[in-house]
């Protein structure tokens, strides 16, 4: 059984479609499943009113001809505009099959470009590109058709510099990467995904969706649902954030550890504990530790950093720990290891385990690789890779999060969950991401970062 959750890179997708052609199917075949599927969208949202198809010359067009045949046979007025002539057989077929004329231009309610898909070699030229957009401005609804035409499947560059927003995206067979990436998700509007027979690859990527989250058992206690100690540094403020963020994740109990001697503004339902360094986590029913938020990155942190890693415990690292990361100090390490970089940090930590990547995707997957760890890569298009695992990516979150704190609110809900369970690091950091957007979608909009931790306890409503 194909899983809905399954992205495929196009290299992946031609070897699935081309395993369907050497059984049962013919490109045909599957180009009048893809049509068919995608015209029952259309046909729903464009509620009789009239249909202008843009069709390429590749077999993204020819799904534009099997789409405009089955809307006219459904009593919908439709247009066809083609300004290249179809190239593979299977659109030549569907053109045939569509049969009627095309025309140089219109303008109306409805407007569906299957101008380029996944074969999309190299940017639109300016003669298309003007199309493509003077089509998409002169309709009300703009509907892709697999891809918006100009996206790059394997990466979600966009080729061209002004490409239109559509307000649906119908992806056929499988997710690509571009469906779930910046900049090209900015163009998808709503995304739904067509079924056309394609198979489990196995190690595909994955996109994420929404975990059950347990409940605390009958015979819970603190202890048993998890010990999480939030290494503070020199600017407390964010380890509280965190550790008030923490405690909305679900552990059972959350301290704060500091060999510094600032005044911290800690809530009296945190625990702080003031030790010397080499004191640190000496504890042994710590289940996970956060450090990060808030830590300096002078030599005193630097110290602080490589004795927590030393002590082994499954850890998040965060904000200033991912600049003072370095390959010994993970050396002999055994315990989950998850670190949370936004591109600034990513970058660094990129250049500090010497991992250089052709495009974002490759370079996640080649440092988590590399540090033996999970990483995600955060930010509107979210990434979680871990060694061994098949990259996950997170569905677009409220865009109210990029506001200051709201990093620190994350790796606390990260260290929470890894606390939690510290037996699958991956489902921390995925549940701790559903956690941050259900609570982000809750606070809605200009919200600030203690008040999104505020929305946590109810944000787990979404999640039992
Ligand atoms: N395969 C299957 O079984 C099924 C596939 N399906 C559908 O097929 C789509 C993939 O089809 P596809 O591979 O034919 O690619 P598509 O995106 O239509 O365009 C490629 C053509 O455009 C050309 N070209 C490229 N860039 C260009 C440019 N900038 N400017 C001008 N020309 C350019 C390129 O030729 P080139 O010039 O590079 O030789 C080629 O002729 C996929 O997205 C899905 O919709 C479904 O029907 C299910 C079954
Ligand atoms: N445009 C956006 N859309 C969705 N989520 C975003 C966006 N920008 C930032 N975020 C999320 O907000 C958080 C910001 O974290 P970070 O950059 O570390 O901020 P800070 O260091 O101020 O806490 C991350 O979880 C990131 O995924
Ligand atoms: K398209």
């Amino acid at each position: 059984m194909p899983r809905p959750d399954q992205i495929l890179t196009v290299a992946q997708m031609r070897a699935a479609e081309q395993a369907l052609i050497d059984g049962e199917e013919t490109v045909s075949s599957l180009m009048e499943r893809a049509g068919a599927g995608a015209a029952d969208y259309i046909w729903r949202l464009s509620a009789g009113r009239p249909v202008t198809v843009l069709c390429g010359p590749g077999n993204n067009g020819g799904d534009g001809y099997v789409i405009a045949r089955i809307l006219r046979e459904r009593g919908v007025a439709v247009q066809v505009v083609a300004p290249l002539e179809p190239r593979t057989a299977a659109a030549r077929a569907a053109r045939a099959s569509w049969g009627g004329e095309t025309v140089a231009h219109s303008a109306g309610e409805v407007f569906v470009d299957c101008l380029f898909g996944s074969g999309l070699a190299r940017s639109l030229d300016p003669a298309l590109e003007r199309l493509l957009n003077d089509l998409a401005g002169a309709h009300r609804l703009r509907i892709a058709v697999d891809l918006p035409s100009g996206v790059d499947a394997d990466s979600g560059a966009c080729l061209n510099a002004d490409l239109p927003v559509f307000d649906l995206t119908i992806a056929l067979g499988a997710w690509k990467p571009a469906h779930w990436q910046m900049p090209a998700m900015e163009l998808m509007g709503a995304r739904r995904l067509v079924d056309i027979g394609i198979a489990q690859v196995a190690d595909a990527m994955r996109v994420s969706t929404r975990p059950h989250l347990a409940g605390p058992p009958m015979g819970a206690h603190k202890y048993s649902r998890g010990l999480l100690s939030v290494v503070g540094g020199a600017m407390p403020g964010a380890a509280v954030l965190a550790a008030r963020a923490a405690q909305g994740g679900g552990a059972g109990y959350v301290r704060i550890e500091t060999s510094g001697r600032e005044g911290l503004p800690v809530p009296p339902d945190i625990v702080l504990r003031r030790v010397p360094t080499e004191e640190l986590l000496h504890d042994r029913w710590i289940d996970a530790v956060l450090i990060g938020p808030g830590l300096g990155r002078g030599s005193e942190a630097q110290a602080i950093l490589a004795a927590v890693l030393e002590r082994d415990i499954p850890t998040v690292c965060d904000a200033d720990a991912l600049h003072l990361l370095e390959p010994p100090m993970l050396q002999g390490r055994t315990a989950a290891l998850i670190v949370t970089p936004h591109e600034g940090e990513r970058e660094a930590l990129s250049e500090a385990f010497g991992v250089v990547g052709d495009a974002r995707i490759e370079e996640v997957v080649e440092l988590a690789e590399a540090l033996s760890a999970v990483v995600l890569a955060k930010g509107p298009d979210t990434l979680i890779a871990a060694p061994g695992t098949p990259l996950t990516f997170m569905p677009p979150a409220s865009s109210w999060l990029s506001t200051a704190g709201t990093g620190d609110v994350l790796a606390g809900l990260v260290a929470s969950r890894l606390a939690a369970s510290a037996d699958d690091p991956v489902r921390a950091a995925e549940e701790a991401c559903w956690l941050h957007a259900e609570a982000a979608r809750l606070a809605g909009p200009a919200f600030s970062a203690g008040l999104l931790a505020a929305h946590l306890p109810q944000a787990w409503r979404a999640f039992l």
